[in-house]
């Protein structure tokens, strides 16, 4: 007999209804229940018809597991919802922002801020491809990116997670969405979901909608403008998403003009679905609903009517599900929920699932594991980080250019925490969530990259992470590359309003470069631009904008040797203090250190 909801030649739309009217209430509100790795199991995702798990920030089977310890966990949850009675798939999410960074011995690429210093949407387009590739080697369908948000303030926790401050450099870079689901074939019909196959991923535009736009940058905070320029500034990113065929939209923790996104009908439902035409799912932040009332997770059957009627779809819970399913369940039956609003979210989610092709191909492809951090995958980020970097300064006389360095030199310092720290060059969402020092997976640090791009010259490599005048008197260096900058941060712990180098990287500038008199280049490894005294900048003989460059350190060398040309351009303005913030360079008063789009070249 034919089913039609199993039958893939079934156009989805008849897959969907077909579907729709078989399931139960319980089985459709199971649907839109994401739930945290942490606490799924394959029992619960069964009777329950749990619609989605994921790994919340750095949630892993365990410390150090492989692309296939992670096939192995998905697939083992996946069998739960194949058992179920209607055999509705989940589909996994995680944070796969700049590569599969979750796991280990990926690759992991710059994060966005450097990406937006590239310029380079089809560089952005392929990296969104091997990060889909390495992605779904881990069984993993579903990635939380990109984000998209229009950084207006550094001193906000997530501005390396986005391209930059500028609505149309953003607008360029959600090709990531075609790189990570695939290009839909000409006659898509917009807004409609689109995943091309088992290479590639569901996406997530995030957060929907002004979470880079809050006042002095306060992460979660309210974004206070008018809709003419919430429009203009922060949505316009979200319809080049759609026309993408994005798969779905992750509301945003941050409220406009003081009303929570989460629980905003208007934004999420008569614009972003109505007016967009946004045809996929919106998805909540990770226990969004929680956050509605103080203190944390009270009164939680008022959040649920508010965020479901709103428009949500489904519900990143991500531990009190059974909760979330006996509340959800009242409000329906007390009639506060409408079943047309249930069934509006429970069809979004079947169409998501049929146009990724889960019913088809619900367990991982373990064809894909040799992808994963191959040779082909850490070129490109090796390219993206050549074309990330910023060249700030080069030379104390523009006649006498100081870059590119000698790699016959007689004697080099390497110096600096961030010289030698695969965690600290790959920031937050590695490996953990905010991040951490040390050797957290495969990859090149700068010092490495060094000694690597020196070979074997008679050129003598010194490494020393904390110098003294002391240390360095009679050293005869020829020169010193000194790697200075921010520890690993995320979310509201990025927040910060001082935006000085931590670890004393400014002083630790000076007393190389000035005190010991060591020609010097700078490297600076952060998620922003950091307070640089003109003091400072005028010791320095080079200066570069490193980012936060993930694990190919060689990408640095590249540039820093002229082996490749500088490319970067700057993506958001480098401020001269913090009482600028926030800097618009689109105002009469814009008095940068260096504008957006500032960008030396070693020949220039
Ligand atoms: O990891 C899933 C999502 C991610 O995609 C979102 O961009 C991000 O806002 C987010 N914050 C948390 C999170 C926040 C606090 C404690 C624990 C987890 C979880 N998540």
């Amino acid at each position: 007999m034919n089913v039609v909801y199993k039958n893939a030649n079934e156009p989805i739309e008849a897959r969907v209804k077909d579907l729709l009217s078989r399931m139960t209430l319980k089985e459709k509100l199971g649907q839109m229940t994401q739930i945290e790795r942490s606490v799924a199991t394959p029992a619960a995702i069964r009777d329950l018809c749990i619609g989605s798990v994921l790994s919340g920030g750095g949630s892993k089977p365990f410390n150090n597991a492989t692309s296939a310890d992670w096939a192995d966990m998905v697939d083992g949850l996946q069998k739960g919802a194949i058992d179920s009675r209607l055999g509705i798939p989940i589909f996994y999410g995680s944070d796969a922002v700049h590569g599969n960074n979750n796991v280990y011995g990926t690759t992991i690429f710059p994060h966005n801020v450097g990406l937006g210093a590239t310029r380079d949407p089809d560089l952005v387009e392929k990296i969104g491809a091997a990060t889909a590739l390495e992605t779904r080697a881990s069984g993993v369908q579903y990635a939380f990116a990109p984000c998209i948000a229009v950084c207006k303030d550094p001193r906000w926790g997530r501005c390396y997670e986005s391209y930059g401050e500028d609505t149309q450099l953003v607008r360029k870079m959600t090709s990531l969405v075609t790189g990570l689901q695939g290009k839909p074939p000409q006659d898509h019909p917009y807004g409609y979901p689109y995943v091309a196959g088992r290479n590639n991923v569901m996406a997530s535009a995030k957060h929907y909608v002004g979470d880079g736009g809050t006042d002095k940058g306060k992460n979660e905070g309210n974004t206070i403008i008018d809709y003419e320029n919430l429009e203009k500034i922060h949505m316009l990113p979200y319809q080049d998403c759609i026309s993408k065929g994005v798969c779905t939209v992750m509301a945003s923790y941050s409220s406009w003009n003081g009303t929570k996104l989460h629980s905003h009908r208007y934004l999420l439902t008569d614009i972003l679905k109505e007016k967009l035409g946004f045809k996929g799912i919106v998805i909540s932040d990770w226990e969004a609903l929680d956050r509605f009332h103080s203190p944390h997770g009270s009164n939680y059957r008022s959040a649920v009517l508010s965020a479901v009627n709103a428009g949500v779809d489904m519900v990143m819970v991500p531990f009190r599900y059974e909760l979330f399913l006996e509340d959800l369940s009242y409000l329906v039956e007390s009639g506060e929920i409408s079943m047309s609003r249930i069934d509006d979210a429970v069809e979004r989610i079947l169409r998501v699932k049929f146009a990724a092709k889960l019913f088809e191909y619900p367990m991982s492809d373990r064809s894909l594991l040799d992808i994963v951090g191959c040779k082909q995958h850490r070129e490109l980020a090796r390219e993206a980080v050549r074309k990330s970097l910023v060249l700030l300064k080069n030379g104390k006389d523009p006649r006498k250019p100081f870059l590119p360095l000698n790699k016959n030199a007689k004697k080099i310092l390497v110096a600096g925490k961030h010289a030698d720290d695969l965690g600290y060059q790959c920031g937050g969402w590695t490996a953990t969530w905010e991040g951490t020092s040390g050797r957290i997976t495969v990859g090149t640090t700068i010092l490495d990259a060094v000694k690597e791009a020196i070979g074997n010259n008679n050129t003598e490599v010194i490494y020393e992470e904390n110098p003294t005048t002391e240390s360095l008197s009679g050293q005869d260096f020829s020169y010193a590359i000194v790697a200075v900058g921010e520890a690993p941060y995320v979310e509201s712990g990025g927040d910060n309003s001082d935006l000085t180098i931590p670890f004393n990287g400014e002083e630790l500038l000076k007393l190389v470069a000035s005190e010991s008199g060591i020609p010097t280049l700078g490297i600076l490894i952060s998620g922003r631009p950091l307070v640089l005294e003109a003091s400072v900048v005028e010791a320095l003989d080079g200066l570069v904008a490193g980012w936060l460059p993930g694990s190919e350190g060689n990408g640095i060398t590249d540039v820093i040797f002229g082996d490749y040309e500088f490319h970067g351009k700057l993506p958001v303005s480098w401020f001269k203090s913090v009482d600028q913030l926030p800097m618009d360079s689109q105002q009469n008063l814009y008095d940068p250190l260096f504008p957006i789009g500032y960008g030396l070249k070693c020949k220039n």
